[in-house]
């Protein structure tokens, strides 16, 4: 998949562009469902599937303030399309003269003149053009003239609630990982390079990589989580224009803190992750950890040994937990 931040850098290929919108944070299975049919109709009519979302999202330049932590960074977000079989991510910087667009002016000179869009494709609530002043609505009444199919996707139910970002955030700073996984269709996953830390992982008999944490993203509640990490191998910086392509590695049950380890004197969020059944260095590589269940929030220990002892539970509880769900 292309990752893009400009239009002149979309790729021209087969016989036209099939174009979806959104802002695709975390991608779930609502998102999921529109990039599906996306990808089955650009294949099915020779065209280029082209997703276009932003980064920064709107919320982030508009009120920033009032924006809420993103579920993925940008690459997160392209490899997850990238898997889904997306030709193009089109992330375009939102930025006041975008924001200022007329919804006819988006739709005439950014979907018609620049993308030559054959097929649009949005959410029942998505909103588009100065001031949010578009609805899918909008779009299939600007569309119609052109000829230009428009494809407005209902909302996607889990457990009785419409599927979103909001309640993918809710529940992942909740600490309910269940929920968010049934809610994204796979487990919430960030994605770091492992740093250095005290060196005194190694010391109590339990190494524990330390995950640097992107500024800006969301996080589980603090606590003490089952996970599952994936060794991505040496960090690929990020610089669209760019090829994408999902990555993956060898995979190891592990259990992890996200905290401040009081009982050592630790006042900075850290997240830590002790992999079950490794052996390795992973200093400077990069690893994906997916969240899959809250154990117990951290506590203070009187010393050492105790911590210890209840590493040794958590990690009883942690194995079980991974057989139980293997
Ligand atoms: C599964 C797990 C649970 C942990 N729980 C706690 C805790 O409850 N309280 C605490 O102070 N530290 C806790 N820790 C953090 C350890 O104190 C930390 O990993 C240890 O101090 C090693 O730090 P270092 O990697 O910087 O050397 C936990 C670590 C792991 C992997
Ligand atoms: N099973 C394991 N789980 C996590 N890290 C491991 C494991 N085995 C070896 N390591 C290595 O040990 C490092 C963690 O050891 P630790 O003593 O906790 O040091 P630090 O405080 O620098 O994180 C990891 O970064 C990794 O390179």
């Amino acid at each position: 998949m292309e990752l893009v931040t400009r239009i002149a850098d979309v790729p021209l290929r087969g016989t036209g562009n099939i174009v979806a919108i959104g802002k695709w944070d975390g991608i779930h299975l609502a998102h999921q469902a529109i990039l599906r049919a996306l990808v089955n109709e650009a294949r099915r009519v020779g065209g280029q599937s082209v997703a276009i979302g932003f980064h920064p999202l709107p919320m982030a330049v508009l009120r920033p303030e009032l924006a809420p932590p993103m579920l993925q960074t940008l690459e997160e977000r392209a490899e997850v399309m990238a898997a889904l079989g997306v030709d193009v991510h089109l992330a375009l910087p939102f930025d006041r003269a975008f924001a200022d667009l007329t919804p006819e002016a988006f739709v005439h000179d950014v979907l018609v003149g620049q993308l030559g869009a054959r097929q649009v494709m949005v959410g029942f609530n998505n909103t588009f053009g100065r001031g949010g002043k578009g609805t899918a609505e909008t779009m299939r009444q600007l569309c119609a003239p052109l000829g230009i199919p428009v494809h407005v996707f209902q909302p996607v139910r889990v457990d009785g609630e419409n599927v979103s970002s909001t309640e993918v955030r809710f529940a992942v700073a909740k600490g309910r990982m269940e929920s968010a996984a049934r809610l994204l269709g796979r487990p919430f996953a960030i994605r770091g390079t492992v740093v250095s830390g005290d060196q005194r992982g190694r010391q109590l008999g339990y190494p524990t990589a330390n995950i640097r944490i992107e500024p800006g993203r969301l996080l589980p509640a603090p606590g003490v989580y089952v996970a599952r990490v994936t060794l991505l191998g040496e960090p690929r910086p990020l610089l669209p224009p760019a090829t994408v392509a999902p990555r993956s590695g060898p995979v190891y049950g592990a259990m992890l803190n996200l905290g401040t380890r009081p009982t050592v004197g630790g006042s900075e969020l850290r997240c830590e992750a002790h992999l079950f059944d490794f052996g390795g260095d992973l200093y400077g590589s990069e690893v994906q950890v997916d969240f899959l269940q809250y154990l117990r929030p951290e506590r203070a220990f009187p010393g050492v040994e105790a911590l210890v002892a209840q590493l040794r539970a958590d990690e009883q509880a942690a194995r079980a937990w991974l057989e139980r769900n293997a």
